[in-house]
């Protein structure tokens, strides 16, 4: 389901995060006038002329920029692994897919997380295309994040829609607000992880799977 505003998005229980789901407390989606409008404020506010030539078109391009870098409100992950395979000749060892680029936004300053996720899952029956397990990722990193949740909301669903043997799930993020503002501490990494199932309870397979992701 491609929703077509954030607030028809953000009404399904399954694009929720936080506060979002108490309609009470959601603020109206604004127009893309008003989107504009702030850009415009926070040119002032950065100490420049949103009337110079240079900036006219910025609060157009901005509102696009972020159409963008928040697309994953629009778009439903649970509906995105509706299609699965079966004829796997008996298959039943474990999935990864490893070093999936990431782009997101640290959900605190708004600057983005740059970084790589690596997915694993143990098929139970069915498989799912391997595209989808990036899709997946895509959909959570394209909202304001922090990277715990990112890791658990890529996990969590996997686990509910696919009901593998095992889900794992490792995001390794550069997180700009680190980095280009307050501690300025380029080249500092976070590494967050989720592991359930059989990744959770059986140290091989948990140790199979790091070892795969570890190997070039
Ligand atoms: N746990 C966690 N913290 C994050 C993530 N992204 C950013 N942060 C941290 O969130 C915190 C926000 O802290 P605040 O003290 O409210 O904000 P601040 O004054 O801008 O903090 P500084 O970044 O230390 O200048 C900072 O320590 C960030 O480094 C994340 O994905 N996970
Ligand atoms: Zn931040």
């Amino acid at each position: 389901m491609i929703a077509d505003t954030l607030a028809d998005a953000i009404s399904d229980d399954r694009s929720l995060t936080g506060n979002l789901a108490d309609a009470s407390l959601r603020p109206a989606y604004p127009s893309r006038a008003d989107a504009e409008e702030a850009v415009r404020t926070l040119l002032l506010w950065a100490g420049d002329n949103p009337d110079r030539e240079g900036l006219l078109g910025t609060p157009d391009r901005v509102v696009r920029s972020y159409e963008e870098f928040f697309a994953g409100y629009k778009v439903d992950p649970v509906d995105l692994l509706q299609r699965t395979f079966e004829e796997t000749d008996g298959y039943d060892e474990m999935v990864v897919l490893k070093d999936i680029r990431f782009e997101s936004y640290c959900e605190h300053h708004m600057v983005p997380i740059i970084g790589k996720a690596h997915v694993a899952y143990l098929p139970r029956h069915r498989v799912v295309g391997i595209s989808k397990l990036a899709r997946v990722v895509d959909v959570y990193a394209k909202r304001l994040q922090i990277q715990e949740k990112m890791t658990s909301q890529i996990a969590n669903t996997l686990e509910e829609v696919l009901q593998p043997l095992g889900v794992a799930v490792v995001l390794e993020g550069e997180h700009q607000c680190m980095t280009t503002r307050g501690i300025h501490k380029p080249g500092v990494s976070m590494v967050s992880s989720r592991m359930l199932g059989a990744f959770r309870t059986d140290p091989a397979t948990r140790r199979e799977f790091l070892d795969l992701i570890r190997s070039s």
